[in-house]
Formats: C-alpha cells, sequence, structure tokens
C-alpha cells in the first residue's frame, strides 16, 4: 500500500485530504505541526481537532513540535521587518521553512515516506519534456492559494500532493459531511494565524515592539503629524493616518533610519515599475530574455499585464503595462500564464 503523510492543521479542508486519500486505498499518517508557543493559542485546539480526525479514520498521528523554527523563521522575521520598514508576507515563507521542507524532512526520516499532502488549493503537473514540476491555479479561484506556494523548490513540489486542487471548496464541505468528519462545518480560517490569535498584526506587533513615536512628513519633510511607530504603517495606507488634509494622504514610504512616515497623494503611490529579489522559478527554468506574463503583487489582487527582465543574482525587474498602486516592499510578486504559476519572489522597491 502507498504511504502518504498528510500535513493536518485541525480544519476542514486537511481533514478531507486526508479522508480522501484514506478512501482511496493509500496508507495515510496525519501529521500535525505544533506551531506556535504559549497555551490556548490556535494550534492547541487544531492538534484537538486533527488527534479526533485520526482517531476517526483509524489512521496514526504524530504531532512534531516545531515552535522553535517558528519562532524563528516566521515571528522573528515578521517583527524584524515590521520595525525595519517593511510589509513582510508571512505565509510562503512559513510554507516554505516551516511546513513543507520539515514536514518532507520529517517524513522522510523518520517515516520512510517520501509523499506530503496538504489541504491547499492549487494544483501540480509534472511535464516530462522540461522535467520539472509545475504549478497551477487550483480549479476553484476563490479559494486559489498558488500564490502562496510560489517559493517551493522543485524538491519539495515532487513531494506534495494536493488532494483538493481540482474541487470546489463546496466539494470539499459536502464529501467532508458524507464522510461524517467531525471538523466538516468548522468554520473557514478569515486570515492570517497570527491575526486570528492576536485579533490584528498591530495587536501582535504591539507584543513585540515597543512605541517608537516619530513624524509623518510630507516628501519635502514638512512634519504633519506623529505615529508611535512605523511598524504600525503600510504602504498605500489610507486610513489611521490621523492628519486631516483636503486631498487623501496615503503612506508612500516608511525611513526606517530616521523612523520617518512618509506621505503623499495616489500618484506618489503608484509606480511603473519594481524590482524582485530572492525569485523562485516554479513551472520554467530561468529565462536569459525578459518574458511576458501577468503578475499579482499581494495575494488578493488582480493579475496584471508585465514584461520580467531577468536580473543577476535571483532577481527580476517587474515592468508593467499599467502604473500600479501600493508596491509594497517585502510582500511577494508572483507571475503567471495564464493558470500556470511561473516564479515569483520578494519586492524589494
Ligand atoms: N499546524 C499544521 N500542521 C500540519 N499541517 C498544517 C498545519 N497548518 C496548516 N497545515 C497544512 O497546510 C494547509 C493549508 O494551511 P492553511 O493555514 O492555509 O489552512 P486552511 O486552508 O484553513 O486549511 P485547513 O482547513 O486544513 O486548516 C492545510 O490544509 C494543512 O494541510
Amino acid at each position: 500500500m502507498q504511504k502518504v503523510v498528510v500535513g493536518l492543521s485541525g480544519g476542514v479542508d486537511s481533514s478531507t485530504a486526508a479522508a480522501i486519500l484514506h478512501h482511496q486505498g493509500y496508507e495515510v499518517i496525519g501529521l500535525t505541526l505544533w506551531l506556535m508557543k504559549g497555551k490556548g493559542q490556535c494550534c492547541s485546539e487544531g492538534m484537538i481537532d486533527a488527534a479526533d480526525i485520526c482517531e476517526q479514520l483509524g489512521i496514526r498521528h504524530e504531532v512534531v513540535d516545531i515552535r522553535d523554527v517558528f519562532e524563528t523563521n516566521i515571528i522573528d522575521y515578521l517583527v524584524n521587518g515590521y520595525s525595519g520598514g517593511i510589509t513582510p508576507l508571512p505565509c510562503s515563507e512559513c510554507n516554505k521553512t516551516v511546513k513543507f521542507g520539515p514536514m518532507v524532512q520529517y517524513a522522510r526520516e523518520k517515516l520512510e515516506c517520501d509523499r506530503i499532502a496538504t489541504g491547499h488549493y492549487a494544483q501540480i503537473n509534472y511535464d516530462p519534456d522540461t522535467r520539472r514540476y509545475q504549478l497551477f491555479r487550483a480549479a476553484d479561484r476563490n479559494k486559489d492559494q498558488s500564490y502562496f506556494l510560489y517559493d517551493l523548490s522543485q524538491d519539495l513540489l515532487a513531494a506534495a500532493v494536493f488532494p483538493l486542487g481540482e474541487l470546489q471548496k463546496t466539494d470539499t464541505r459536502r464529501i467532508a459531511a458524507e464522510y461524517g468528519l467531525t471538523t466538516a462545518d468548522k468554520p473557514e480560517s478569515q486570515d492570517l494565524c497570527l491575526v486570528e490569535s492576536n485579533g490584528s498584526m498591530r495587536a501582535f506587533l504591539d507584543k513585540y515592539l515597543a512605541p517608537k513615536p516619530g513624524d509623518i512628513v510630507d516628501t519635502n519633510g514638512k512634519i504633519l503629524g506623529q505615529h508611535e511607530g512605523i511598524h504600525h504603517y503600510t504602504i498605500g495606507q489610507r486610513k489611521g493616518l490621523g492628519i486631516a488634509a483636503p486631498e487623501p494622504l496615503y503612506v508612500i514610504s516608511l525611513d526606517a533610519v530616521n523612523n520617518k512616515v512618509i506621505v503623499g497623494d495616489r500618484t506618489q503611490v503608484t509606480q511603473p515599475e519594481c524590482t524582485v529579489n530572492r525569485v523562485n522559478w516554479v513551472s520554467i527554468t530561468e529565462p536569459s530574455t525578459p518574458i511576458r506574463a501577468q503578475v499579482q503583487i499581494r495575494y488578493r489582487s488582480t493579475p496584471t499585464p508585465v514584461t520580467v527582465i531577468p536580473l543577476e543574482n535571483s532577481r527580476v525587474r517587474l515592468v508593467f503595462d499599467e502604473p500600479q498602486f501600493s508596491i509594497t516592499p517585502g510582500q511577494a510578486a508572483v507571475w503567471y500564464e495564464g493558470d500556470k504559476l511561473l516564479g515569483g519572489g520578494i519586492i524589494h522597491q
């Protein structure tokens, strides 16, 4: 019997992924990563729900304590990023270095298993011509999580299985109900796990960063107001500036060195191009000449036409057909050809 390890968060998606594979005849092992320190965090409840599902399916359940890795790779990464004036995207980093990497390693070393399934909505296809694992958007466009998976290596994609990639979310709930899974009606997570468990990103950051008051200025350096710490702001932000002005003002940059929030009008936060670092090419090898694609500069943004110009050291320059509003350093830019994810990286400037 073929063995597969399923990453179980305790939610309906991963429970259903496990149940589908179990009913297809795989030997399924449930694996829950213990991510967050502290009692009462979402993981504690998730672990119990995951254990329940394993009991229900009659499968083995492993819990791997990875709290230190989560703290270094996600919490420190976020806190350092925000205090340095960028807006990091934790989910792609978490998928690569906290979830898939350690799960694949644990499965290979401890469970003699080479396949890892998750409840992610995305699709993988192996192209024998190019010998690459390609990543595609999920059939359910509204649930598509390919954007958060752009940083997976070929080795991790080779091991990954996404049983929900061809389903609509309504199918998942229906299947969960048909199998009588105890998680079938569990509510959807609405936001980043850290935001859910802390109430807001600001509340999370305030646990780690002391207030550091400074000036809110325009591009000429004129002081327009005060802030409590640049970590409370993100590029393109309009609300919560506390400044009365005849025209709407937006955050156009964050100056960590001088502890300043710089604001301006909408045109000043709209750019024709940007540089992207730490690029991972997924479905194709790195091209030697510019390519055309459609890019998303944040998770829910509409894909927009772009020319991707390869640069040295795993970087690219993105030249948008139409200038883009609020390009945010630290967020991911991910470019596609139709549904095929070509590559992505971290927006630099
Ligand atoms: N703590 C964890 N341990 C093991 N696998 C996890 C864990 N958290 C998430 N995963 C895996 O990553 C997938 C996507 O995680 P995400 O946080 O986006 O949850 P989700 O889409 O709400 O799914 P679910 O309904 O399964 O919680 C999950 O379906 C699961 O397979």
